[in-house]
């Protein structure tokens, strides 16, 4: 027997025994689970014999509460420590299943003894020796096995810095118990491990990647020196995979003090948050939050307005070049995501501050009851130094002060005597039964009838008063849309021509077309932040101090002025935000989304990791999708082999869509395979023409999820995801022609993992052609 499988043998033997240990484990603990189970039914059912109910008196009913609440205590308890081994359950049967993926030797410098460390997905104590069998992948040793090769090297414990020098690097795959595969290794993580995992067919479910994490990566993961961490990387270089290990790895790290709802994840859409569901808890974490920028606009401007999403914006970007209105619509698009538009917002608001703020009457029975000029009078005779929502908090309070004195006249009014005429037989009742419960009344004093009068014209008139107390409230009484509307009707000079970022005429344009979608009750989607901004400046902005940590990924998408209104929503938390300026397929928003990104956090600490490799395509495909790019940028290819791309030239579209059908078909091994199309509208018309032939599921914007098999789907609602085979849909000159639809296709390639298929009807797009021949082959 020779070293190798000697070594084999006796890790072999060391799962056995770990297995062993496990599975008792298991046991025990399935025993308790059950035990606690019983209880918490038992304690649900007997929940009211147990309590001593009495309310005779105020004695009495002080016990009957405390004896609810010991109850109830008890039950939480049990509820929580049933929570707590059902995770324990979950993980040691995760161990079962994978007991480690890992091991390293290190001996501390001073120290003889090399200590063996296997890494699992949790740690997992010998129970009779209290020695650590497996260590959490998070624990600070464990950083040894993603940081260096063998020879010197060091990690920081809670103590200081331990130094010494590591032995052995060893990696496995076990499955079912035993050793499927082992590989020495000398380099950082050996490429045999990442070549057997990349190679694997793609899913519709992200994997976590713990096993393999690599250096540069494990740098994402564990930073925590910046208030912002910013991390640029290449398509495929393992961006959402290292911001989801993190998040991970920080719910380890502080889990005293951090739980999962504290993390946020702005996500670039729907299917994208489903596809990622996955990889927290298979590392035994809970989900952290997760949201796209347009769930929360939608949320916040519920009611009011009919809001624009981003998909339909980006649809017609792309399908409505010729139309007039057009360039006026890019225009606005750009200008109002810059952070120079926020800057004029910002004085508009400050000049709001001396006059011009608008305000609703608000009416009671079809009368003025507070005239709206009068509303404004009291607003400015508040002092200047406070701010415009502190001032907006005194009208309210002033507003409900005044209302409580008309409530009161209200009461003699004649409607009132005619409406309590012909309130209802179970109205009445309600009424009787809100009086008792107040104790206002017993049954014998009922019969007063002019008491009972009296409080019924009370009852009426608050009623009423109700849903103004709540207008008043939510600050109903100012007039948003017209004070949006107004920053439109401002001359120039006061407005955009103080930063000059657009001429006279180009922003003439810009408000005639904003101010005729408002009057049409219409939110374009590039007003939607800067509304949300003036509305929250002038109400009180909405902050959320419970987030403790904000990830934003596929950043590039994401606007300045958007950047810098998230930043304000969430003061407190410290920022990861993931991006690849490469994949920026919003031509239409500001250049300058990421650079205003780093001047926000000027004077706080910023981080900045850059990614090159890529690991999702093969080398072929990244070689040749590269050339895309104009910006040359350094993307470095890990070395797995496949097919390079195939370019398939046809005349017609019709033959584009019979030659699809044949591919397909040749493809279907493959658990995935796409059809990318430029936009909705072309995906709709592939997904008539190729339903006929294959079973095919058509993605679009409000699609959750998708399964295996094939799909056609456009390129902007692909971003973040990947397939094992892509096909470009139609990749012709006349698709991607215009430059701001580079990113796009760039975008649309990267989805690669296997194969990539190029199709055109006619002359293939520009961004190819320039692309050496032997980085592709072309097929008939
Ligand atoms: N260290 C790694 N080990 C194993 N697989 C990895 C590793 N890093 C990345 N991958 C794989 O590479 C693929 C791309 O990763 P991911 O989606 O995280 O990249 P990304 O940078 O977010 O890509 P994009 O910007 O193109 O959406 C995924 O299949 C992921 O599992």
């Amino acid at each position: 027997m020779d070293t190798f499988e000697k070594n084999l043998q006796d890790e072999q033997i060391r799962i056995n025994d770990v297995l062993h240990k496990l599975k008792n484990d298991l046991m025990g603990l399935q025993k308790q689970t059950s035990t606690v189970k019983t209880d918490i039914i038992e304690i649900r059912k007997s929940f009211w014999e147990d309590v001593t109910v009495n309310f005779d008196d105020a004695v009495e009913a002080g016990e009957t509460a405390t004896s609810i609440k010991q109850q109830a205590e008890f039950l939480a308890e049990r509820e929580h420590r049933h929570k707590n081994l059902d995770q324990d359950e979950k993980n040691l049967k995760r161990l079962i299943e994978a007991p480690y993926f890992a091991r390293i030797d290190f001996v501390e410098e001073g120290e003889r003894e090399v200590e063996s460390i296997y890494l699992g997905i949790a740690s997992y104590l010998d129970p009779s020796t209290d020695e650590f069998l497996i260590y959490d992948w998070r624990a600070p040793i464990s950083s040894l096995y993603y940081d260096y090769s063998l020879g010197s090297a060091e990690f920081t414990a809670p103590g200081g810095v331990v130094s010494g020098e590591l032995k052995l690097k060893r990696q496995f795959i076990i499955k079912n118990g035993s050793i499927k595969s082992m590989f020495d290794t000398g380099i950082t993580i050996g490429d045999e491990l990442l070549q057997e995992v990349l190679g694997d067919q793609s899913n519709t479910q992200m994997k976590s990647i713990v096993a393999t994490i690599q250096q540069e990566q494990n740098k994402v993961i564990r930073n925590e020196k910046g208030k912002l961490l910013f991390v640029q990387g290449a398509a495929g270089s393992g961006k959402t995979s290292a911001a989801l290990q993190r998040m991970a790895y920080l719910l380890y790290k502080h889990r005293e003090t951090l739980q999962a709802e504290e993390i946020l994840l702005f996500s670039p859409n729907f299917m994208f948050n489903s596809y990622i569901r996955n990889v927290l808890p298979e590392l035994g974490e809970e989900n952290m939050q997760q949201t796209t920028f347009q769930q929360y606009l939608q949320h916040s401007l519920r009611n009011q307005y009919e809001v624009e999403d981003p998909f339909t914006l980006m649809e017609y970007m792309l399908t409505a070049k010729d139309e007039q209105l057009y360039p006026v619509r890019k225009m606005s698009s750009v200008y109002k995501s810059s952070y120079d538009f926020m800057k004029v917002i910002d004085q508009y608001l400050n000049y709001l501050s001396e006059e011009g703020l608008l305000f609703h009457n608000i009416t009671f029975r079809g009368n003025i009851i507070f005239r709206s000029d009068e509303i404004s009078s009291y607003f400015y005779s508040l002092s200047g130094a406070l701010s415009l929502s502190n001032r907006v908090k005194l009208v309210s309070e002033w507003l409900l002060s005044q209302l409580k004195k008309m409530e009161k006249s209200e009461r003699e009014k004649s409607w009132v005597e005619e409406e309590i005429q012909f309130l209802s037989k179970e109205e009445y009742q309600i009424f009787y039964e809100k009086l008792t419960k107040q104790r206002n009344f017993t049954e014998d004093t009922f019969d007063d009838y002019e008491r009972e009068e009296k409080m019924l014209r009370k009852y009426v008139v608050k009623r009423h008063f109700h849903s103004i107390r709540k207008e008043i409230k939510s600050h109903l009484f100012l007039n948003i849309k017209e004070i949006y509307r107004q920053l439109f009707k401002l001359p120039y000079h006061l407005t955009v021509g103080k930063n000059e970022s657009l001429s006279e005429e180009e922003w003439k344009d810009v408000c005639s077309f904003t101010i005729s979608q408002i009057n049409q009750d219409r939110l374009p989607y590039e007003d939607a932040t800067p509304y949300l901004y003036v509305k929250e400046k002038i109400t009180g902005f909405q902050v959320n101090t419970s987030v403790k940590y904000v990830f934003i990924d596929e950043a590039q998408d994401y606007s300045a002025f958007q950047f810098a209104f998230i930043k304000q929503l969430f003061p407190n938390a410290r920022y990861t935000v993931l991006g690849d300026t490469n994949q920026a397929i919003y031509s239409h928003h500001s250049k300058s989304g990421i650079e205003a990104l780093m001047n926000l956090f000027q004077g706080e600490s910023i981080e900045k990791i850059i990614l090159n490799r890529s690991y999702r395509s093969t080398k072929p495909i990244i070689e040749f999708t590269r050339e895309i790019l104009n910006n040359k940028n350094e993307i470095d290819p890990f070395n797995r082999q496949g097919p390079k791309p195939v370019m398939i030239e046809k005349t017609e579209l019709s033959e584009v869509v019979s030659s699809i059908e044949n591919k397909v078909r040749t493809l279907q091994n493959y658990q995935t395979i796409a059809i990318i199309c430029k936009t909705a509208e072309e995906s709709q018309k592939a997904y008539q023409d190729l339903k006929q032939h294959m079973n095919v599921q058509l993605i679009d914007k409000k699609s959750n999820e998708f399964q295996k098999g094939i799909i056609i789907i456009p390129a902007y609602l692909a971003k973040g995801i990947e397939f094992d085979a892509v096909i470009l849909f139609n990749a012709s000159k006349e698709q991607y022609y215009e430059e701001d639809v580079r990113n796009l296709f760039y975008t649309a390639c990267t989805r690669a993992m296997h194969e990539l298929f190029i199709y055109s009807a006619g002359q293939v797009t520009p961004f190819v052609e320039n692309i050496s021949d032997h980085l592709y082959s072309k097929e008939e």
